[in-house]
């Protein structure tokens, strides 16, 4: 923890910015924030709306923290897709979509986002509503939000509709993941809240909040002593910085690994084997000449991970029929490209987020930095050679 140290400074600038109260960061009143800052202090491009995402980011994962610690099994829902999703994944959607529309007005306002409220519709889904709305409302006020209005179940339910949004090429729109790994959020391990911001089709910022995430060393034992809870958030042209999730240190600027044999490297993958074909990722990692044993971990804390160095490689190849959604790789992909990584499918094609809320990907997504990238592709495509000789 030596490199990260506490500023006052830093801090004292973030406090300024958000929820805090202490100045609104409505467009509105941009300009007298930044007058009452530093006139010199004008915020570049994006900067603005990368605080606000910081800061609604860390808001949900509060939340998000203190539903994991006592998790009852009726606050977990199964989806019609039979995947899993919790009061804590739609708390951290409204709050995030409250947060946003209240910094930036609703009136144009467009997020594309995973939940949505159908489910809490009606007298199945309740107490569940009741359980989120009371969730929501207890996280505004611990945050000391000035002049916030108590939420009704009925602004609940439309701010996680908000999400509805289909994205696209045109204007902006907020990406959002509430909660990326649902399954590790559940089973107590990885997760992340993951935002990002698209504008005329390009993902120009992302945050995630990683709050399992220890701040050095993706499997440091709590024994060690080091800190858990990080926040990634990047920046287009302005790279990818590292902070604590609970604000206490300055950010730092982190890397991707610059290995370039990869004898020396690692990978990450997802760990559920029914998200990302294990057998493939093997034997693409034996045709590369990789030595090391997967780092198996849930959500996009992987890319988090990756940024700085954790694990050279990444690796996702879903099984056949799948389709990737957005939300699940834009905040990932410009932490790790912001930090000097390459992102791509398997036919070396970059991401295209400006398709609605899908991603279509050849076979799958992979990344590492831009020494390894021709030797991991060409290693990919020769596995799939070999599985399609085999099938
Ligand atoms: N059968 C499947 N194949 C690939 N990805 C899947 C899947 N079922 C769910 N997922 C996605 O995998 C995400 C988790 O990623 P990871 O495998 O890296 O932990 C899930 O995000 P949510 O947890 O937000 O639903 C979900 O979108
Ligand atoms: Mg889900
Ligand atoms: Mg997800
Ligand atoms: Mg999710």
């Amino acid at each position: 923890m030596d490199s990260i140290v506490a500023s006052s400074r830093l801090t004292r600038v973030a406090a300024q910015i958000g929820f805090g109260g202490r100045i609104f960061c409505s467009s509105s009143l941009r300009n007298s924030f930044l007058t009452y800052a530093e006139p010199t202090m004008a915020l570049s491009t994006y900067e603005h709306e990368l605080h606000l995402a910081v800061r609604a980011a860390r808001l949900a994962a509060r939340l998000c923290q203190t539903v994991q610690k006592k998790l009852l099994a009726k606050e977990t829902q199964s989806k019609a897709d039979q995947s899993p999703v919790t009061v804590a994944d739609y708390g951290s959607q409204a709050l995030i979509s409250w947060a946003l529309q209240r910094e930036c007005g609703s009136e144009t306002f467009s997020m594309v986002a995973e939940e949505d409220a159908d489910d809490l519709r009606g007298k199945d889904g309740l107490e569940m509503l009741l359980r989120i709305t009371d969730l929501v409302n207890e996280a505004i006020i611990a945050e000391g939000v000035q002049n916030a209005p108590k939420l009704s179940k009925e602004n609940v339910l439309e701010a996680v509709d908000k999400g509805r949004s289909q994205g696209g090429p045109v204007g902006r729109h907020w990406v959002l993941d509430p909660i990326d790994g649902t399954k590790g959020f559940v089973r107590g391990d990885q997760y992340a809240v993951a935002l990002a911001l698209l504008d005329e089709g390009d993902v120009v910022l992302g945050v995630l909040a990683c709050p399992n995430l220890p701040l050095k060393g993706v499997s440091a034992q709590s024994s060690s002593g080091i800190p858990v809870g990080c926040l990634f958030s990047a920046r287009k042209g302005a790279g990818t910085m590292l902070q604590s999730l609970d604000d206490s240190f300055v950010p730092q600027k982190v890397h991707v690994s610059d290995v370039d044999d990869p004898a020396h490297a690692n990978f990450c993958e997802s760990f559920e084997a029914a998200h990302s074909r294990q057998s493939l990722t093997e034997r693409i990692a034996k045709i590369m000449g990789v030595k090391a044993p997967p780092v198996r971990i849930d959500s996009q804390a992987k890319y988090g991970a990756m940024a700085r160095g954790d694990a050279a490689i990444y690796m996702r190849f879903p099984h056949v029929g799948y389709r990737e959604k957005i939300w699940d790789h834009a905040a990932g992909c410009i932490v790790i490209q912001e930090a000097g990584g390459v992102v791509c499918d398997a036919a070396g094609n970059r991401l295209d987020f400006s398709k609605g809320r899908y991603l279509d990907v050849e076979h799958g997504i992979m990344a590492t930095n831009p020494k390894l990238m021709p030797t991991f592709l060409a290693s990919v495509q020769a596995a799939l050679e070999a599985e399609n000789r085999v099938s």
